[in-house]
Formats: structure tokens, C-alpha cells, sequence
């Protein structure tokens, strides 16, 4: 059991046409956590963010968000948590003040948070403008707003980020990572960019063809990316078969003898079974594995993130 979990799926699935979209996840998010759920376009993030969210019915599994069952709660649940999923919903023709008025008027909040939300997001100055005259930083802003305005326990963002310049990323970027910290906030947002959750993240959800890869710490997560030593010798060839009539299991690719988790005492011993035999060690290196790397062993595919 994780009782301690503000969302917690179990064999959370979707299937549209005959494909599972979303199959068998299980989701733990905790309070006071900023979880990254991370994967490419199509892996399933919106789709298991809209059945949090009862936007989407599942096909198959259940949602459990503080404590509670989503599909017998619905709307008490619902009615605390602030969302902003795919592009924000606003109206154009009004201010960025009447549409978070709007917002109000639904959540039944005080003037008071409308106030702290346009403050949070940098809106203030802007706010007499018509939404419809923003920039689409501006736009993922005032989305951001509403998302907040009451002060939600729990604040779900599907791609916070997207269609933002390198500054308005970072703006976003600290203004999540200050959410749990100033209100107690549990945050769960989507990125397909690594280097986004890895910026976030206290905890990550790797999704990949609605499978979910990996879940955890992001410290976890890191701790797989153990450097790894390669060596370039003048015959790698020779020196491989070498080594492997010694104990050594190398890797030779790319010019390189590659070895995972050797100890230093290890590493010398290679080096010096090699240079006694003649032939020459030119280079010895360690390569930190990027998140990246990682990423891709765990989906075992080529994909650019
Ligand atoms: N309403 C729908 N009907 C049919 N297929 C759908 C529907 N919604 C999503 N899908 C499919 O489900 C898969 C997962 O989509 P989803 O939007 O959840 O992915 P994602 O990880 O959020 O990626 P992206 O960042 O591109 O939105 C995709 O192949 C998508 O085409």
C-alpha cells in the first residue's frame, strides 16, 4: 500500500482502436513532490493525465488522488486540484484579468487569490490586456494562473512549458520548482525533455508506448548513469581477446574497448595485461552516462528526446 500518496494509479489503461494506449500503469505521486512524468510525443502522457483529471474514462484500472477513489469522488476531488492540460482555455476578446474573473466565479475563490496568482506569474502589469494581444508566454502564463488560482493541493500541467522561449522556460521552470516549497503544492507535470524533468524533478515517471519504464527518485534515476571506462589501444581487436581470456569482459565499438563497473585496481590491472603483452594503451577514459543514455537503454530505441 501507498498511503502516502496524493495519486496513485493502479493498471491505470486507455485503448483507442483496438491499441492500448496507456497499459497497466502505476502511478505513485507524493505529497510535497514535483514528479516529472517524461516520455516522448505519442507515449501517453496526456492521455493518463486526462483520466487523472476524469477528462478521459479509462478503459481498464482505477485513479486514487488523496486517498480517495476518483470515479465514486469525482468532484470533490476535482475541486482541488488546478490543471492546465494542453493549450490553456481562455477567452480571447477579454482581459487577462476578466478571464482569470471567469475562473473566479467557478471556483468560488476571494479577490485576494486572483490577486496572488497574476503576482506569481508575472502578470500583474499585463493583466487590463486582452488575452487575445499576449505573447503565448504570456498565454501559458495566465493558463498557469488559473491552474493556480485556488490554491490547489494538488497542480497537474500537461507540457507546462511548450511553445515558450529559453526565458519563459526558465520563469516557468522556478516558478514550479517554488510551488511546494511557498504552498504546499504537489505538482505533477509532463515533459518529453529530459533536461526539463531533470531541472524539475524531485521524482520521475518514464513513459514510453504507454508502458511505463521506470519509476523513481530522480536521484535513482542518476545513480544509473554510473560512468563507464573506455580504453583506445593501437589493436583493440587483439587486446579484447586478450582480456577476455583474463576475466574482463570488454565492449569493442566505435575505436574503443569499453568496461562497465571496473574498480581502479581493475582498470590498472587491464592496462598492464595489455601493455606486457605490446601493445600500446593510447588513451584510458570515463564517460558519465547522460540521462539520455539512460533513457535510451530503457526504451532500447533511437529516439531523440
Ligand atoms: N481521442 C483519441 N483517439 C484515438 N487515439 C488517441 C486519442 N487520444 C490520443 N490518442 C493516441 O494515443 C497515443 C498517446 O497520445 P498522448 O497524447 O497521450 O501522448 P503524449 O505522450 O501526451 O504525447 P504528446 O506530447 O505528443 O501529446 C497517441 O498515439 C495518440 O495518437
Amino acid at each position: 500500500m501507498h498511503t502516502d500518496s496524493i495519486v496513485s494509479t493502479h493498471n491505470l489503461s486507455k485503448r483507442y482502436n483496438n491499441v492500448w494506449r496507456v497499459h497497466k500503469v502505476n502511478l505513485y505521486v507524493k505529497q510535497g513532490e514535483i514528479y516529472g512524468f517524461l516520455g516522448p510525443n505519442g507515449a501517453g502522457k496526456s492521455t493518463s493525465l486526462k483520466m487523472l483529471l476524469g477528462l478521459t474514462k479509462p478503459t481498464d484500472g482505477r485513479v486514487t488522488i488523496f486517498g480517495r477513489e476518483l470515479h465514486s469522488h469525482r468532484s470533490s476531488i476535482l475541486s482541488q486540484i488546478g490543471s492546465l492540460i494542453e493549450s490553456p482555455s481562455y477567452y480571447g476578446h477579454l482581459t487577462g484579468l476578466e478571464n482569470m474573473r471567469v475562473m473566479q466565479r467557478l471556483r468560488g475563490v476571494p479577490d485576494a487569490n486572483i490577486k496572488e496568482a497574476l503576482q506569481i506569474v508575472r502578470l500583474e502589469d499585463q493583466k487590463h490586456k486582452k488575452v487575445e494581444q499576449y505573447s503565448l508566454g504570456m498565454k501559458q502564463r495566465l493558463g498557469v494562473a488559473m491552474a493556480l488560482l485556488a490554491f490547489p493541493k494538488l497542480l497537474v500541467l500537461d507540457e507546462p512549458t511548450n511553445g515558450l522561449d529559453p526565458a519563459g522556460i526558465g520563469e516557468i521552470r522556478e516558478l514550479i520548482k517554488s510551488l511546494p516549497g511557498r504552498y504546499g503544492m504537489t505538482v505533477l507535470l509532463s515533459s518529453h525533455l529530459l533536461s526539463e524533468i531533470d531541472q524539475m524533478a524531485t521524482s520521475v515517471g518514464i513513459i514510453n508506448d504507454g508502458e511505463l519504464l521506470f519509476q523513481g527518485k530522480m536521484e535513482v534515476l542518476r545513480a544509473k548513469g554510473q560512468s563507464s571506462i573506455s580504453m583506445k589501444t593501437l589493436d583493440n581487436s587483439a587486446a579484447e581477446k586478450l582480456l577476455l581470456t583474463r576475466g574482463y569482459m570488454p565492449m569493442n565499438r566505435k575505436g574503443r574497448l569499453h568496461f562497465e563497473k571496473l574498480n581502479d585496481e581493475q582498470i590498472s590491472h587491464a592496462n598492464q595485461i595489455i601493455v606486457e603483452s605490446g601493445i600500446p594503451v593510447v588513451r584510458i577514459e570515463e564517460h558519465q552516462k547522460s540521462l539520455e543514455d539512460i533513457f535510451l537503454e530503457l526504451t532500447g530505441k533511437e529516439r531523440s528526446l
